[in-house]
C-alpha cells in the first residue's frame, strides 16, 4: 500500500498519469500479442500449427474506454458508423464492384513509392471505424511494430502491415474521391445472400441485389468451393491495394496478397460465415489472415510511434519486395 504524503503538483500529477498509462498499454500490447514463436516460413504455410497453439489474449478496451467493434454501443460515434454501413450496404451491388474492378485495374492515376503513399495517408479519415481516431499513419506502424515484435523473422508480413490500408487513398481527389462507402468498413461477397455475419446487416434490405432471385440464394453465382479468387467482393482499400500489389509485381508471398485482399472481410475471417465459397488455398491463407487480424485490431492505441526511428527499417523492406516507383 502507499500512503501519499504530499499533494503532487498537476504537471508532474499529469506526467505520472501518461506514464501509468503508457505502462498499462505497454502491458495491454504485451499481453495482447501472446502467439506462439515459431520458426515456420510463410513459403512452409505452417501457420495452422502457430494458431491452433494460439494463446491469444485479446485487451478488452479500445482507446475510447470501450470494447473493440462494438457496433450496437450507444454513442454518437456509433451512429455515424451505423449511417457509414447503411450507406455501404445499399450501394455496393455486384455491377458497382465489376465496374470498379475494372476502372481501377488500369492503375493509370498516380505513380509513386510505397512511402509516398504512407505519407499521403494523413490526409484520410475512416469513418467506418469505431475504435480509431489517430492519423492513418500510425495505425499502419503501429500494427507493423506490433506484428514484428512477435514474429521477428518474417519481414514479410511487417511489410504487409505497413500497406494492408494504403488503398484508402481511394479517397483522395488525385485517386477519384470515392465516397466512404466505397473505400473503407468490413467487406462482403456480392452475388449471393448477404450473411447475417455481417455488421448492421438489416440495411441490405434496401440493396438492390437483395431482391434480384439470381444473387439472393446461398450460393447465388458461385459454387460450393469455388475459391475466394472467383468472388466479388464489396469495393475498397483491400481489392485495390491487392490489385496494386499484385500488378506492380511484388515478391511478397502469397499469403501477404492474401492478407491484404481480405483483411476486411470480418464476416468470414471473425465470424465464420460464407466458408463455402473457400477452396483449399484459401483455408490455408487464412490462418495467416486470423495472426494478422489481431495485430490489426488490436494495436489501435494512443501509444505514438516514432516514424523517424523506424523508417528506414520499412524503406528497406519496400526495396526489396516493390519496385522503387509503382502504378497507381
Ligand atoms: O472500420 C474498419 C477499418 O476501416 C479497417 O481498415 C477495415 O479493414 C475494417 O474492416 C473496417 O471495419
Ligand atoms: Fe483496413
Ligand atoms: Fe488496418
Amino acid at each position: 500500500m502507499t500512503i501519499l504524503i504530499e499533494q503532487p503538483d498537476l504537471d508532474s500529477r499529469a506526467e505520472d498519469l501518461q506514464k501509468l498509462s503508457s505502462d498499462i498499454n505497454e502491458l495491454v500490447l504485451d499481453g495482447g500479442f501472446v502467439v506462439p514463436k515459431s520458426s515456420v516460413s510463410c513459403n512452409g504455410l505452417e501457420a495452422e500449427e502457430l494458431v491452433s497453439n494460439n494463446a491469444f489474449l485479446a485487451p478488452e478496451i479500445n482507446s475510447f474506454g470501450r470494447l473493440f467493434r462494438d457496433y450496437d454501443a450507444e454513442n454518437e460515434r456509433q451512429k455515424s458508423v451505423e449511417e457509414f454501413y447503411r450507406l455501404q450496404h445499399i450501394n455496393q451491388t455486384l455491377d458497382f464492384v465489376k465496374r470498379m474492378r475494372e476502372e481501377y485495374g488500369k492503375l493509370n492515376r498516380v505513380e509513386m513509392s510505397i512511402w509516398e503513399c504512407c505519407e499521403l495517408l494523413n490526409e484520410v479519415v475512416d469513418e467506418s471505424d469505431p475504435d480509431l481516431d489517430e492519423p492513418q499513419i500510425m495505425h499502419l506502424l503501429q500494427s507493423a511494430e506490433a506484428i514484428r515484435k512477435d514474429y521477428p523473422d518474417e519481414d514479410w508480413l511487417h511489410l504487409t502491415a505497413l500497406i494492408h490500408d494504403l488503398g484508402k487513398v481511394l479517397l483522395l481527389p488525385s485517386f477519384g474521391g470515392l465516397p466512404q462507402w466505397a473505400v473503407v468498413g468490413d467487406t462482403f461477397p456480392l452475388g449471393c445472400a448477404f450473411d447475417e455475419s455481417n455488421v448492421h446487416h438489416k440495411y441490405f434490405k434496401e440493396n438492390p441485389d437483395h431482391s434480384n432471385p439470381a444473387y439472393n440464394t446461398k450460393y447465388g453465382i458461385y459454387s460450393e468451393g469455388c475459391g475466394l479468387d472467383n468472388v466479388m467482393i464489396s469495393w475498397g482499400h483491400d481489392d485495390y491495394m491487392y490489385l496494386v500489389a499484385k500488378e506492380n509485381g511484388t515478391t511478397l508471398p502469397p499469403a501477404a496478397l492474401f492478407i491484404i485482399r481480405y483483411h476486411s472481410f470480418y464476416p468470414l475471417h471473425t465470424a465464420g460465415g460464407y466458408k463455402h465459397l473457400m477452396n483449399e488455398e484459401d483455408t490455408k491463407n487464412l490462418q495467416w489472415l486470423r495472426v494478422f487480424n489481431k495485430y490489426d485490431l488490436y494495436s489501435k492505441s494512443k501509444e505514438p510511434i516514432d516514424v523517424e526511428k523506424v523508417k528506414p527499417y520499412y524503406l528497406s523492406l519496400i526495396e526489396k519486395y516493390f519496385p522503387q516507383k509503382i502504378r497507381w
